[in-house]
């Protein structure tokens, strides 16, 4: 074959033993000068998708930032792909799934390029403010325009943030520093830090939105975060209010955010990210970029020297690890288990993280709020509470937990500082307690809440590779944590199972199975006197996500106190 040119000028043939990396995209060569010494590094940029399918067989590692896509045909044709770095934040153009399935490992900079993102969120604000790409454009065209480009101050005005992570807190600060009011929302920002950097924890969205003068959103994008802001949410704006896009295209809806600017319900935008990138032409995103009330940027958030410099030292360090054998620092989608624990302790990974979902989407959505808190507990018993080493399994409920409002990817590694940063504190008891052996390999998780008011419990168990849940708050089941679930709170008198049958029938829903939990046994008694009749919970196992108009219909069948739709 022929020999390729390596980014430090050598010409090597890809055959000579030494690993070989592929950069399609431009990369600081901070990261790539430690790889250099090890491994056969191919810079080559402005493949076309399909050169990259052809070229990519025959490497160990490919290394890319947003442009290229790592698509499934691409890993297929990597026989020999070991680790996709990229060289930032998002790893939405990589099919992470794929990859796992592929055995690939995907790496990321978590943290190397949120200065700069804040920076350049702080850049459109003022921009937005004076009117500078404007004033800019018009200079160079020859114009002198000064009544017509009059800005605003944005000292002592109100900025609204969506998303107080590790973007959202440094644009906090560095808004404080000029001067602003800022107000937050973020179900899961860790208090003492908001309070630290001056900023005023809202309860919701719609809270903030008629008093900010500008708004900008630091949120992943998810599907809870698609079209968060839409038409509903920008008319409830000050019409002087400008908004602000350093995230992902897709968290303002785009056709909506058209119709803001042109009918004047906001008064200006400063946007960097885009659904399509470059924007497709007549798109509403390319609108967006060509609209006078807009300062736009080509995702330009992470272009930095130095953040450039920090992720590519960031991902190429990984890189080394993992073509030596070791582990990355910030894995994607490595497996939270080590291979040597990996058989006793799987089936309770996947147990634990299924326990850390439901009980966010059954306790925290059924209740409308963060009602239980972040204080856990997990309790082992039996088996399990001889293990040495849970770390996988508290890794797991960490995972479970942050699943349903962060895109941030928690592994073995990183589970204990993202339980720092979204302020989870989890605790682990091994239950040693006598005649606990008919509870082989079960375990308890508790919520606390956080005034002290009470406790929230999940329980289950593996059974070789299948798992159950045995226990959800005051009820004893039996069911598998698995598919799509409708979970009832009733009262248990007579016909309401067929009552419930009967509009999940109209819609043409298929029940895969039914189970009855009652009270807890010791409970009932107690509470017998307290409740009117016995409290149960049905939890139905269905083969298609439901809207909300069955949901609707659910809760007002006779007798039901709530119900929750939930995804395992
Ligand atoms: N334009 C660029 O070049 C650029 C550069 C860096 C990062 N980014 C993007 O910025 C975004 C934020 O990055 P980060 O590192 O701060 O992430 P992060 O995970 O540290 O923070 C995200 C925050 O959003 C919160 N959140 C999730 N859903 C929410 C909701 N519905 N309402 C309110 N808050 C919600 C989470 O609790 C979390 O605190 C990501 O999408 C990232 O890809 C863009
Ligand atoms: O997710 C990220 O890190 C940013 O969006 C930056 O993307 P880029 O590396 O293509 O500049």
């Amino acid at each position: 074959m022929t020999p390729t040119a390596t980014s430090n000028g050598a010409a090597r043939g890809p055959d000579d033993g030494r690993p070989r990396i592929l950069i399609p995209e431009k990369v600081s060569p901070d990261g790539l000068a430690m790889l250099e010494p090890h491994f056969d590094v191919d810079v080559k940029l402005g493949l076309t998708p399909d050169e990259l399918i052809s070229r990519i067989t025959g490497y160990h590692g490919l290394i890319v930032r947003s442009e290229t896509k790592v698509t499934e045909e691409v890993l297929a044709a990597g026989k020999k792909l070991r680790v996709v770095a990229r060289a930032g934040v998002g790893v939405d153009n990589i099919n992470v799934p794929a990859a796992t399935s592929r055995g690939i490992i995907v790496v990321n900079s978590p943290s190397g390029n949120i200065l700069a993102a804040a920076e350049h969120t702080i850049a459109l604000l003022l921009a937005t403010a004076r009117n500078i790409g404007r004033a800019d454009g018009s200079l160079k065209q020859g114009g002198w325009e000064r009544s017509k480009l009059v800005g605003i101050e944005v000292g002592r005005k109100v900025l609204g943030i969506v998303g107080l992570g590790k973007v959202g807190l440094n644009v906090a600060r560095m808004a404080k520093g000029l001067g602003m009011q800022v107000k937050a929302v973020d179900p899961y920002a860790n208090p003492d830090m908001a309070r630290q950097a001056g900023v005023d924890l809202a309860s919701s969205l719609e809270d903030i939105l008629p008093v900010v003068d500008f708004l900008t959103i630091h949120t992943p994008l998810l599907a809870t975060t698609l079209d968060l802001v839409g038409e509903d949410e920008f008319r409830s704006m000050k019409r002087t209010a400008r908004v602000l896009n350093v995230a992902r295209g897709g968290v303002y809806n785009e056709a909506a955010l058209l119709r803001a600017l042109d009918e004047g319900w906001i008064a200006g935008a400063g946007i960097d990210v885009f659904t399509s990138e470059p924007p497709t032409a007549d798109s509403a995103a390319s609108q967006i970029a060509k609209h006078p009330k807009v300062v736009a940027t080509p995702h330009l958030g992470a272009s930095t020297v130095e953040a450039q410099e920090n992720v590519s030292i960031d991902v190429c360090t990984q890189v080394l690890e993992i073509l030596r054998g070791g582990l990355p620092t910030s894995a994607v989608n490595a497996p939270i288990i080590l291979p040597e624990e990996y058989r006793k302790l799987q089936p309770f990974v996947q147990l634990v993280e299924k326990m850390g979902r439901l009980y966010m989407q059954h306790f925290v959505r059924s209740k409308g709020g963060l009602v239980g808190g972040r204080t856990f507990e997990l309790v082992y018993h039996g088996d399990l509470a001889g293990m040495p080493n849970t770390k996988p399994l508290y890794a797991a409920l960490v995972k479970g937990l942050v699943a349903s409002f962060s895109e941030t990817h928690v592994n073995i590694v990183n589970a204990t500082l993202i339980a720092k940063e979204k302020g989870i504190r989890i605790s682990e008891t091994h239950s040693h307690q006598p005649g606990e052996q008919t509870y082989a390999n079960l375990v308890t998780l508790r919520a606390h809440a956080e005034d002290g008011s009470g406790q929230q419990t999940i329980e289950g168990y593996a059974s070789g590779k299948r798992l159950y849940i045995s226990k959800l708050d005051r009820f004893s089941a039996t069911f598998s944590p698995e598919g799509t679930m409708i979970i009832l709170h009733n009262y248990d008198e007579p016909g309401k199972i067929g009552g419930v049958g009967m509009v999940l029938g109209s819609h043409g829903i298929n029940i895969r199975f039914m189970q009855v939990a009652s009270l807890d046994p010791e409970l009932k008694e107690a509470e017998a006197d307290a409740v009117k009749g016995n409290e149960a919970l049905m939890i139905l196992g269905i083969d298609r996500p439901v809207d909300e108009k069955v949901m609707e219909g659910l809760r007002k069948s006779e007798g039901v106190l709530d119900v929750v739709l939930v995804q395992l």
